[in-house]
Formats: structure tokens, C-alpha cells, sequence
């Protein structure tokens, strides 16, 4: 990639919509020049993070779950089977027309999500309880013709990073069971990334095309808005009496199945660019940083000395696990600095002769600015504990701002007034249409009830006056 020549400036972390735009490109994540609407091309250092990302993501499933990988084409016959599903996604899904200059027979369709390609299979799969709970995966590229304003990371048509899950379940139980544990797995995934991420029911009018029930993990961006960054749906046996999976019970009887799926995308990426950034760039956390440690000598002349040691705690720390570089290029120190904190690295290791001299090495970090002295001899020791320190004062800051901006709110005046600034934590009866009127009034829609609510309060709906025992969020969404 073109080295970037001249610094280039990134606006203030405030001007959020530009800071983020401006950072994908300087930072070299994703080229968003590629000739197709809502289609972006990973940078190989954004596709660095993506890995580290995906890898957790692959680790936290494949205790229970096992990977595997389905047809992109899905044909109209199966797409159009699930009619509630077809409604979902009727405005939202490609189709292959011609192989070549020939005219398709059957129409195909581009996955949007996978229900319709993988569920005719399972029903090939399924044929006894001895062959359940089955729970499979794919990390796929999906696409949605979104109309909504695209954007890198957060809205695409090609998602091409679409973490998919589907599990078959002997009861509705069951099934639900596995909806609250893949949650559990979403906000372990999002702890690792040091991004606090709020669970809540989707009310009715926003649950999943086709399921009984969605629950959705959203974070908190810097401007105040939420980002669904995943989704578990409780799909009861809606999909398995369509597409007819059953299985045999002990007793000899023929039962249709029930199920769930839940996803991810890139805009796990996205929240975890945006929530840890600042005016300077990039803030990776340790567990996802493409480069953990950069080492920086400081030359005066060619100090064969400082070259030596800084290449020896680059063998000691990559014998130790740890992503590490040195960046050794002809560039003046100030300008090392720039790039690799714009890059979100971490930490910093610089030597220079006086360091030497001492045995020493300073030790910057990136999340606080601090420096301190360490001993060359026990340098591989103090990264590695450096690294928890930063992934976990990551996390806590993130929490702190993210509590900051949750807002009790009685009124419709209170919600109105703070929607602005984060989320709104406020009474509703229940009733779809006072989340309609309410979303009319303020702007902001029903995120949905927090899966932590105590349901005994009492309330009083804001639109109705209404006694009622639940709190919902409310907020202004991307
Ligand atoms: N256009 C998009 N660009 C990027 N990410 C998206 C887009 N649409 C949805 N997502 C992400 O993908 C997740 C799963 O999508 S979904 O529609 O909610 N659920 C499904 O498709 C189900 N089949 C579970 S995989 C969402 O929670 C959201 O985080
Ligand atoms: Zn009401």
C-alpha cells in the first residue's frame, strides 16, 4: 500500500461521521473506492483485525458448535417457501437471472441470511432425537440490497463478513434455552473486544422475519446512537413445519422441530473501531490488535547496539506470543509515532542509547498516554501484563461512558430531551402503538426490554398513563 507521504489529519473524534470515515482509510482498514454500492474491499491490516476479531468468534462456537459452509444460490422455490421470511426480505434480496447469455429456469437467489438454503437440508438431516440439538455455523458473505444510507462496517449490501448460526432443537424449551446462550456467547465475544453491549427483547414489530422472538445485543456508539451488533432469534417450529424437519421421538412419533439462529457481522468491527478511537486514531484491545508491541529505536547515529537489543526483545516477545514489529525505517521518531498510534497499537517499546545504558527500555501505552521505564531483563513479563492492564481499563471505560449515557426518563419531554446525548430508559405498557406514538414523537424507536428487567416495578406509561411493570430503551439507531 502507498505509505501515507504526508500526515494526514484526522478530525476530531467529535465530528464522529467524518472521524470514522476519514480513519478507515488512513488507518488502511477498508477501501471504500470499489465501484459497487455498499461493496468495500478490506485492507490486508483491517483484514488483520477482522482474523483476530473472527478468531474469537470461531473460538467461543466451536465448543458447542461445529463450522461449515452452504451454497451462496438459493432457488426461488425454496427462498419463497417461508412466507412470513419472503416478506422480510422480498425488497432486500438479489437474483441470478442468466448462466451466461441463457435464461435461468429457476431464478436464484443471492443469500441474504441462509434460513432457506440450509433448512432444506437439515430436513434431509434431521430424522431422529438422537441426532439433536444439532448447531452449526458459517462466516459467510451475504447480501441485502439495504436502501437505507450504506456505509463501511456498518450498513452494507455485500456483508462479507456474516457470522451464521442454526441449531435444531427437540422442543420450543430447548430452543429457547439456546437463544439465551447464544447471548451469553455474544457478550462474552463483545467482553474479549472490550465493547459493552446492552441485551434486550426486540419488540414484536422488530423481531426477526418469520421467528417468535428476537433478543439483540446493541452497543453504544460515540454519537449517541445504538448498533444492533447481533441478533439470536427464537425461530419456534415456524421454519420446520415449512420446510418440514421432523424427527423421531422416543416414542416412535414424528416431531417437527424447533429452532433458532442467531448472527454477527463486520459491525462488531465497526463498534470496536468507534467505541475505542480517539482524536489520534485507532485504540486496539491486546486481544485483537494486529500488532500488540512496536518497537521503536531511537538512532542517533547507527547504533548497532540499540539495532541489536531491539532486535533481541523482538525474539524474546514473538517466542512469547506476542504481535510485535520494530519499526526501524529512516523516519524521524515523531512520525513512527503518529503512524503507529493512528494504527491503534497498544504499546510502544522505545530504546535508545540511554536506555541502554541503563538496561532499560521506556514503555508507552496507547489507551493512557503512560510511559514508564522497565528493565530490559524482565521486558517480556511487563508487555504481557501491560496488555491485560489496557484490555481491561478498556473495557471499564467503555462500561463507565456507556452507564453515563443511559438516561432514566418518565416523560416523553425526558426521553426527547436525552435521546440526543445516548439511550432512554423509560416506562411502556406494551402496546404496539404507544411504541409507534412514542417513536412518532421523539424520534427515537423502542430498542426493546432490557433481558435483565425486573418485571415487577410499576409505571406509568408515558403515552398512555397506563400502569405498567416494565422499562424499555429507547434510542436513535444506525
Ligand atoms: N446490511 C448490514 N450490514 C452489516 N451488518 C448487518 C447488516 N444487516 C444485518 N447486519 C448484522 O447481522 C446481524 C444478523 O442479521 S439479522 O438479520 O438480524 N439476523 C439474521 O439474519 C438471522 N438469520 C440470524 S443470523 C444483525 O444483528 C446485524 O448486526
Ligand atoms: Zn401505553
Amino acid at each position: 500500500m502507498a505509505e501515507q507521504e504526508k500526515e494526514a489529519m484526522l478530525p476530531p473524534k467529535e465530528s464522529f461521521s467524518e472521524w470514522y470515515n476519514d480513519l478507515l482509510q488512513v488507518a488502511e482498514i477498508m477501501d471504500v473506492r470499489y465501484p459497487v454500492k455498499g461493496s468495500y474491499v478490506w485492507y490486508p491490516f483491517g483484514f488483520s483485525i477482522r482474523r483476530n476479531v473472527y478468531g474469537i468468534i470461531r473460538e467461543l462456537l466451536d465448543k458447542d458448535h461445529q463450522e461449515t459452509m452452504f451454497p451462496l444460490l438459493i432457488p426461488e422455490n425454496e427462498f419463497m417457501k417461508e412466507a412470513e421470511h419472503i416478506k422480510g426480505f422480498e425488497d432486500e434480496v438479489y437474483w441470478v437471472l442468466n448462466g451466461g447469455t441463457t435464461p435461468l429456469d429457476v431464478k436464484l437467489a443471492l443469500r441474504p441470511t441462509s434460513e432457506t438454503a440450509i433448512y432444506p437440508m437439515y430436513r434431509l438431516w434431521v430424522r431422529s432425537h438422537a441426532d439433536l440439538p444439532l448447531k452449526l455455523y458459517q462466516i459467510v458473505n451475504t447480501f441485502r440490497y439495504e436502501t437505507k444510507h450504506t456505509r463501511p462496517l456498518i450498513r452494507l449490501r455485500e456483508i462479507t463478513s456474516f457470522k451464521e448460526a442454526h441449531t435444531v432443537h427437540a422442543t420450543w424449551d430447548d430452543a429457547a434455552a439456546q437463544v439465551d446462550e447464544a447471548i451469553r456467547l455474544y457478550s462474552e465475544f463483545y467482553r474479549r473486544l472490550a465493547v459493552p453491549v446492552l441485551p434486550s427483547k426486540r419488540p414484536n414489530w422488530d423481531k426477526f422475519p418469520g421467528a417468535d422472538y428476537t433478543i439483540a445485543v446493541d452497543a453504544l456508539m460515540p454519537d449517541g446512537k445504538t448498533l444492533q451488533v447481533g441478533t439470536a432469534h427464537h425461530l419456534g417450529d415456524n421454519f420446520a413445519k415449512t420446510f418440514d424437519i421432523k424427527y423421531e421421538d422416543p416414542e416412535g412419533e414424528q416431531v417437527y422441530a424447533h429452532q433458532t439462529c442467531y448472527g454477527v457481522s463486520e459491525r462488531s468491527i465497526a463498534a470496536l473501531i468507534s467505541i475505542h478511537g480517539d482524536d489520534k486514531g485507532l485504540i486496539m484491545p491486546p486481544e485483537v490488535a494486529p500488532v500488540q508491541a512496536v518497537i521503536i529505536p531511537i538512532l542517533f547515529k547507527k547504533s548497532e547496539a540499540v539495532l541489536a537489543a531491539c532486535n533481541d526483545v523482538k525474539e524474546k516477545l514473538e517466542a512469547a506470543g506476542v504481535r510485535v514489529t520494530i519499526d526501524d525505517s529512516d523516519k524521524r521518531p515523531g512520525s513512527k509515532y503518529y503512524k503507529w498510534e493512528m494504527k491503534g497499537v497498544p504499546l510502544r517499546i522505545e530504546i535508545g542509547p540511554r536506555d541502554l545504558e541503563k538496561e532499560a527500555a521506556m514503555l508507552a501505552r496507547r489507551d493512557t498516554g503512560e510511559k514508564e521505564q522497565v528493565p530490559l531483563a524482565s521486558i517480556v513479563n511487563e508487555v504481557i501484563e501491560r496488555f491485560a492492564v489496557i484490555q481491561f481499563s478498556l473495557l471499564e471505560k467503555a462500561k463507565e461512558e456507556l452507564g453515563e449515557r443511559i438516561f432514566e426518563c418518565e416523560t416523553l419531554d425526558d426521553v426527547r430531551e436525552n435521546v440526543s446525548k445516548g439511550i432512554a430508559h423509560v416506562p411502556w405498557c406494551g402496546e404496539e402503538k404507544c411504541g409507534l406514538e412514542m417513536d412518532e414523537q421523539v424520534g427515537a424507536g423502542i430498542l426493546g426490554i432490557p433481558t435483565d428487567q425486573d418485571e415487577n416495578g410499576n409505571y406509568k406509561c408515558p403515552v398512555c398513563g397506563k400502569d405498567t411493570s416494565i422499562r424499555v430503551y429507547v434510542a436513535r439507531t444506525y
